[in-house]
């Protein structure tokens, strides 16, 4: 059998394309659907073998360098011209379903030459083996329903029907089959939905919802920082503009959009007759690369309905603007009605540890890819935490901006807390005289109960200070990719709201639509089960005049 009648030659040719420096970043799918055969792009099978194939590669290599590299040099894996083929062989090999190798050719000849000293070197090395195959945790398919196109239930439908469609025979019997059908409600983010993690096979990229902009497929941990922009004080108005300063590609910015319209709806809603109050915001959406700008542009035009489209007397309007926000004037006019800003930066990106495919979509979409920092790791961290203080302190410059959110999917202490503790000291020596415009951090109040906290004495930080940070660990339980938020406030605005009475619904996620909320079930499935567990209570309340079931969450800790 030549080697172009493989049944794997396709997915070898996106392996080999992945492992070479000719992807040049490229994701997976990019690469998937680039050049391949059949319109459409590749198969379900050859998708799902690339992702598994590199998802082994770990485990596959530390088998072959096992003995001074014998194994590796027998097959000769480093001369064959088909690098990424025999990889995809040898994982149907060792760790495929049926761990055998189908079709012939002379790849498999030289695989299957050293099979059983292959064999061997797995179950030698079972549990190193064990722990790099698993060193990847899946987390749950999240998707955020952008109710500004559509509603819960239109989406809870629409999916529900896909997961019958999608479903193996082999998954259509019992327990499991009910478990990977099922679809929760997320106990933190207001509308985001979560799934089995085998829902990204059909919910991916080019699913029709997905492109109309009905589905935003985005991390749990992303949506923490508009959400605490806009939730983070139950007690401010929202009533004001915004900037996103680093806003490609539009996830975060959209997010804010569906948070500030629901809220000015809600607001309109309550006030009374005769009073005919138009609430409006406009997010100022900066974004430097132009390419990264096309997609900001594209995805925000699927995604935010167009004023002339929308009837209400509520409206949010995101401008996009192809600028650099370190040259941005901070006095400028038209950001005089400016009063958040949200600020997530490029980053390392160390923070994303999800399942293979989604971790190389994120890093074209979310992690930083641009920076022009080169260099040692640790110069390039340094270049980064630079500009992402350089990036807040600038944010802090914007006399009419009160709030601000600095996030990044980063887990280095030196492009979170060291950069959270420095801006504020540089920033409030500055402010002198003027009372109360000193920046404070504030524990975001829709994220009360969200256990994982900052480190402290990091950047001078206190312990209270820290508390009011927000981290996330894929790693260690939390079912997200890393991830840091901080909220910050002027001291007045604080003071001001604690006088004023709490009106939020700080833990609170509202559920009309009567779907389970999440309570880790998926990560039974995982070697790392969330370290919290959540206790419900529910309770019919009035909120801005209208009823709704509200389920209230505790977090609780549970000890290793
Ligand atoms: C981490 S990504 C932002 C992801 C985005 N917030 C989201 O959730 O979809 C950082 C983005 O900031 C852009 N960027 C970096 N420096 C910038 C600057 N000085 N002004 C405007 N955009 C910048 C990068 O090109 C990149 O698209």
């Amino acid at each position: 059998m030549s080697k172009n009648t493989s049944p794997y030659h396709e997915a070898g040719r996106i392996l080999n394309e992945l492992l070479s420096s000719k992807s040049g970043g490229r994701g997976l799918k990019s690469i998937a659907f680039s050049n391949s055969k059949t319109r459409g792009g590749p198969s379900k099978a050859t998708y799902a073998t690339v992702c598994k194939s590199m998802q082994h590669l770990p485990a596959i290599n530390s088998v072959l360098n096992h003995s001074g590299g014998r194994l590796r040099k027998a097959i000769g894996i480093d001369t064959v011209h088909n690098k990424g083929l025999m990889y995809v062989m040898l994982y149907e090999l060792l760790f495929g379903k049926y761990k055998s190798i189908r079709g012939g050719g002379r790849l498999k000849r030289m695989i299957v030459k050293h099979e059983r000293e292959l064999r061997e070197g797995v179950s030698e090395h079972r549990e190193m083996v064990d722990g790099l195959t698993r060193a990847t945790p899946q987390f749950p398919r999240y998707a955020r329903v952008n109710v500004m196109r559509t509603s819960i239930e239109a989406m809870a439908e629409m999916l529900k029907a896909s997961f019958v469609e999608n479903s193996t025979r082999e998954s259509n019997c019992g327990d499991s089959m009910n478990l990977k059908r099922s679809i929760f409600m997320d106990p933190h983010v207001p509308d985001l939905l979560v799934m089995h993690p085998s829902a990204s096979s059909f919910l991916h990229q080019d699913h029709d919802a997905v492109k109309s902009g009905k589905i935003v497929l985005q991390d749990k941990s992303s949506c923490f920082s508009a959400l605490a922009l806009a939730r983070g004080n139950p007690n401010i108005s929202l009533n004001c503009d915004f900037i996103d300063a680093c806003a490609a590609p539009g996830n975060k910015t959209t997010h804010l959009a569906a948070l500030v319209a629901a809220s000015l709806a809600d607001v309109s809603r309550t006030t009374k007759k005769g009073k005919n109050l138009t609430q409006s915001s406009t997010i100022f959406a900066f974004e430097r690369s132009s390419s990264r700008f096309k997609t900001l542009k594209s995805r925000i035009d699927a995604i935010v309905p167009s004023s002339s489209l929308n009837k209400s007397s509520t409206k949010v309007v995101v401008q996009p603007l192809l600028s650099d926000f370190l040259k941005s004037d901070s006095k400028d006019p038209q950001f005089a009605n400016v009063r958040g800003i949200l600020l997530d930066p490029s980053c390392s990106g160390s923070g994303i540890v999800n399942s293979l495919d989604r971790w190389l979509e994120d890093a074209e979409t979310d992690g930083n890819k641009d920076d022009p920092t080169t260099g040692t790791k640790a110069d390039r961290i340094k270049s980064l935490s630079n500009f992402q203080l350089v990036a807040l302190t600038h944010a802090m410059s914007f006399p009419s901006v009160d709030r601000i959110v600095y996030s990044t999917c980063s887990v280095n202490n030196e492009e979170n807390e060291l950069v959270v503790g420095k801006a504020l000291s540089e920033v409030n020596k500055t402010i002198n005289g003027s009372v109360g415009d000193e920046w404070i951090l504030v524990a975001p109040a829709c994220l009360d109960h969200w256990p994982r906290r900052g480190n402290p004495e990091i950047g001078g930080l206190s312990k209270t200070q820290a508390q009011c940070l927000i981290r996330c660990d894929g790693l260690d339980g939390d079912e997200t990719n890393g991830f840091f938020v901080s909220y910050f406030e002027r001291k007045r605005v604080r003071s001001e709201s604690e006088d004023a009475e709490r009106t939020g619904t700080s833990c609170s996620i509202v559920n009309d639509v009567k779907l389970p909320v999440y309570q880790g079930q998926f990560a039974s499935i995982q070697e790392t089960a969330p370290k919290t567990k959540h206790r419900l209570c529910q309770k019919n309340v009035n909120l801005m005049g209208r009823t709704h079931i509200v389920h209230l969450w505790t977090l609780q800790h549970v000890p290793p």
